[in-house]
């Protein structure tokens, strides 16, 4: 074999050496086009998926999709293209996006469709978790471990903390601001305030750490989780970065990685420390990790296991938690009808001095708790694609046979915008989530089915406690230099205009400073 590569070598130096530049280049471009030629044969005559609408360079390459995904532009791409192609169309050479509320449902819905290897990409340390794993298996045990956590019932039992690192917290430090001003107004970013509650409130549950981040406006901590999740997919998409020198290009996120791995690893010891004086166990996610147990195989995690656990729960829980208020109270605030009828609501159900929990908010709010839901429908987190595989004896959707082996990526805007589910989807219209289990059913934005967010309740908690009491407390109003997003804020893609939008897989607004402002005052 080694001689057989010498031969070639020297032959390919040989033929090299005596071709000029200008050979060269047209010895290239052949093969360059050649390369397409054969591609597009390919694609338009003898690929399985050719009869699948699409864009044509989608058919040839899947670098299309992964330049508009590296420059930010999914959620605007998915929004489009579902608009031109419509439920189903080609993303790349092997790969389709849906849009269909059923087929998405079929997706979801079955282990059969793994999750796609990009996952593998959120191993952290090398080990998979709750939310990495594409081995179905795994999954189901991690299920069987966490699940008798995660529901409302003992989520529950977390409240006291959701309301103290959360909305009480937010609370003070608004009435300090405003004790301090000269007019009794305080001029507030809400998507920043929100960052810092929600990542408190993830540090005690987490970590049972007070982190009081809120108090101290630094979030350095959440910014470790999030260089982890850089560093992570950068090592996947350029394995050599994990070798020296290249692994130098990516030394700041290593670093903050390893301050991250340490908090954790002190956060995990003091716990074990505290059981180990015979302390009452804390009621937090923390110690559910410690404790989960499958109950089939006995199975508990190890302590880097739980470290991890921990880490993914910042990482899945503090954005999409953030972004998912801020969108509602940036929807209140330029609806200002709506924002009246939900404040009215809570005020002619609540006292000042009554500090209104989920399971009220959830009875006596449904016009509130609508709100949110619209919201989460109008301005999905997940502004991109989630990808999953077809099956091994491949599906059918929308008439067309999908082999196995493809990937299936679930097309967020598109679905929750889905023109034959929701009437005038671009429309921030509360009303339809009003006496309405079906459009309750219809809302995907949580990823309903097998890998279904299980911190999905935590973050309704979170969510609904802070805007109720927020809307009974406070009176809000846009400052008067906002003047940039006139009544009919949004576009035809459904997104705010005139809003910038940071569009990776997180769809959130990238000038919060801006954007995400109110003006508070005291009740009147
Ligand atoms: C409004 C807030 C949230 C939204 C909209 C949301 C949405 C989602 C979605 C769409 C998925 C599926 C992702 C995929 O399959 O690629 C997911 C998965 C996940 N979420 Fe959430 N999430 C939220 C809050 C949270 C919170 C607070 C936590 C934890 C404390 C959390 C933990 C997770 C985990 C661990 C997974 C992976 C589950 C699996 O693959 O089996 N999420 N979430």
């Amino acid at each position: 074999m080694a001689v057989l590569f010498s031969i070639l070598f020297h032959g390919v130096g040989i033929l090299l050496d005596h071709l000029s530049s200008a050979c060269l280049a047209k010895l290239l471009f052949s093969i360059g086009a050649l390369l397409i030629g054969y591609k597009s044969i390919y694609a338009i005559f003898f690929s399985p998926l050719r009869h699948i609408p699409g864009p044509f360079l989608a058919r040839i390459t899947c670098k299309r999709n992964q330049i508009i995904s590296v420059i930010g532009k999914s959620g605007q791409y998915a929004q489009h293209e579902y608009d031109t192609y419509s439920e189903l169309y080609l993303l790349e050479p092997y790969a389709v996006a849906i849009s269909n509320p059923s087929d998405v449902r079929i997706a979801l819905g079955s282990h059969d469709f793994r999750k796609a290897s990009f996952y593998e990409a959120v191993d952290i340390f090398g080990i998979p978790n709750t939310f990495s794993t594409t081995d179905p298996g795994f999954a189901v045990m991690r299920r069987r471990q966490l699940g008798p956590y995660f529901n409302p019932v003992y989520l529950g039992k977390m409240e006291h903390a959701v309301l103290k690192h959360g909305y009480l917290a937010l609370k003070d430090l608004w009435e300090e601001r405003i004790a301090q001003s000269a007019n009794g107004k305080v001029n507030i970013n809400y998507m920043n305030d929100f960052s810092l509650a929600t990542f408190d409130i993830i540090g005690a549950l987490a970590f049972g750490q007070e982190f009081n981040s809120l108090k101290h406006n630094d979030d350095k901590v959440a910014k470790w989780g999030t260089a982890t999740i850089i560093l992570n997919v950068a090592r996947a998409a350029f394995p050599l970065t994990k070798y020296f020198p290249f692994s130098l290009l990516l030394r700041p996120l290593e670093v903050r990685f390893r301050c991250l791995s340490e908090f954790c690893g002190k956060a995990i010891a003091s716990r074990k420390e505290l059981l180990r004086t015979g302390a009452e166990k804390p009621v937090d996610l923390l110690q559910t990790f410690i404790d989960a147990e499958d109950p089939e195989s006995k199975t508990r995690m190890d302590s880097l296991q739980v470290k991890v656990e921990s880490i993914i729960a910042m990482i899945a829980g503090i954005n999409t938690t953030t972004v998912s208020l801020t969108w509602t109270l940036f929807h209140l605030m330029v609806h200002p009808e709506i924002y009246v009828k939900a404040r009215d609501q809570v005020r002619s159900n609540f006292p000042v001095a009554h500090v209104i929990t989920y399971a009220e908010a959830r009875s006596k709010l449904p016009f509130v708790e609508a709100c949110l839901y619209e919201s989460l429908r109008l301005c999905p987190v997940f502004g991109g694609y989630l990808p999953r595989v077809s099956p091994p004896s491949g599906i059918t959707l929308q008439g067309h046979f999908i082999p196995p082996g493809v990937e299936i990526h679930v097309n967020f805007p598109g679905v929750n915008h889905h023109v034959g589910t929701w009437a005038d989807p671009l429309k921030y219209d509360p009303t339809r989530f009003l006496n309405n289990d079906e459009a309750y059913r219809n809302l995907l934005t949580f990823a309903p089915g097998v890998r279904v967010c299980p911190g999905r309740h935590l973050a309704k908690i979170e969510m609904l406690t802070m805007l109720s009491n927020m809307l009974k407390d406070f009176d809000m109003a846009l400052p008067e230099d906002y003047t940039h997003l006139g009544s009919n804020v949004l576009d035809r893609n459904g997104f705010p205009k005139n809003m910038e939008l940071a569009r990776m897989s997180i769809l959130e607004p990238a000038n919060p400073k801006r954007d995400c402002r109110v003006i508070l005052t005291k009740r009147s």
